[in-house]
């Protein structure tokens, strides 16, 4: 199943930069292995905004909470998800 989704990362000014380092290197690590094993098709930056769209690819709803919850920015972002459908006038499926 195809879920679009939005993040918008929300990280305290006050972080300690070492703690903000990690977090985000941690972040890296994660989502790009999820990549790799081919769960996560497309990753956006929002231009200009501390905000990324993506397309991620997993079995159900489970495998998708399972997905988001395990990023290390989960409890710092708000997340948007939009189940995607095919469209019935697309010519490529
Ligand atoms: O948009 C960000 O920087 C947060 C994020 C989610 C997955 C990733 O690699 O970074």
């Amino acid at each position: 199943m195809l879920y679009h989704i939005r993040m918008d990362v929300n990280l305290p000014a006050d972080m300690d930069p070492e703690e903000r380092a990690d977090l985000l290197a941690r972040e890296r690590a994660y989502s790009q292995q999820a990549q790799r094993d081919g769960h996560w098709p497309h990753l956006w930056r929002v231009a200009g905004e501390f905000a990324n769209v993506s397309v991620v690819d997993v079995a159900d709803h489970d495998e998708l909470h399972a997905l988001l919850s395990g990023l290390p920015l989960f409890p710092y972002m708000d997340i948007e998800v939009t189940p995607l459908a095919v469209h019935p006038n697309k010519i490529d499926q």
